[in-house]
């Protein structure tokens, strides 16, 4: 390994550990484990504090590369819809860890890289606490700045309709993510749909905008959440990688739990060595 990779290898483990030391308490009962290569170290961190403290814990993966880090850790598990139910709801997940590829000042997110948006959201959504853990080079200012492109999860069938109405709504070149060098063809997520990438502008936050403008586009770029709303409503779009609205601890009461998408913490390992929280 290179003295870079190695840096940014070593920065996540701090990240993640230190995530699981402020948030992983003892008493929880059921934890959603993200994807990406910064989760290896959460569950990493979550091993090494032995099995009196995890035994009474369930995780609950967010795709087939967590469901494999659980099993191999020896950690039991049980997929997103099968916890148990209080009064026919499934009962909260007390905490969920995930990667994330940019995390604006504002804790918006994106995710997708490793093709697992959908399952990530259905698990970070259904989490008392969502904390993101990552290396230093994924904070940014506003979304779309360093990553540049929001994953999409499509239907196969809708893909052509979808690239076209997402250059419609600005977006230069989307195109349905590869499934090279691993795998010919297209990249085909857990769920059997495929990923676009579409370019964007880099996103505004609600601050940005003044009192007369709505969010459409204005210079070309879009704001978070209205970008989100259109999206959603494409015909064909099962799920974006912007993880947006509200964190979860804001989100009490008057329905607004159904936009609580956006992490309470996220944690940044920096190049030097330090652990940076950025809290709600
Ligand atoms: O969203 C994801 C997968 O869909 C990952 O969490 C994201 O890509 C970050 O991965 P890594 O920790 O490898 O940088």
């Amino acid at each position: 390994m290179s003295l870079a990779v190695d840096l940014i290898e070593s920065s996540k483990k701090l990240a993640a550990y230190r995530a699981v030391e402020d948030h992983l308490l003892p008493s929880y009962k059921f934890v959603g484990i993200g994807s990406g290569s910064t989760v290896v170290y959460v569950v990493e961190a979550i091993v090494s504090k032995g099995p009196a403290f995890y035994s009474g814990m369930t995780f609950v993966p967010t795709g087939s590369q967590s469901k494999g880090l659980i099993k191999t850790a020896g950690l039991s598990m049980c997929y997103v819809d099968e916890r148990p139910t209080v009064n026919g709801s499934p009962v909260a997940l007390d905490v969920a860890f995930d990667g994330a590829d940019e995390v604006d000042e504002d804790l918006n997110l994106i995710k997708g890289g490793g093709a697992c948006l959908f399952q990530e959201k259905l698990v970070a959504t259904a989490a008392n606490k969502f904390i993101a853990v990552a290396d230093s080079r994924k904070q940014s200012p506003r979304l779309c700045t360093k990553w540049k492109t929001i994953p999409i999860e499509v239907l196969p069938l809708a893909a052509p309709d979808v690239l076209r109405r997402l250059r419609a709504m600005g977006s230069p070149s989307p195109t349905v993510r590869s499934g090279l060098p691993s795998k010919a063809g297209e990249c085909v997520t857990d769920n059997g749909m495929w990923i676009i990438d579409a370019p964007f502008s880099p996103l505004l936050i609600r601050k940005d905008l003044s009192s007369t403008e709505d969010g459409c586009g204005r210079n070309g770029s879009w704001e978070i959440q209205t970008l989100a709303d259109e999206l959603l409503k494409v015909p064909g779009i099962i799920e974006i990688g912007l993880f947006y609205g509200f964190n979860g601890n804001q989100a009490l009461g008057l329905g607004k739990e159904l936009q609580a998408q956006k992490p309470v913490a996220a944690y940044f390992g920096m190049p030097d060595g330090q652990v940076q929280v950025q809290n709600a």
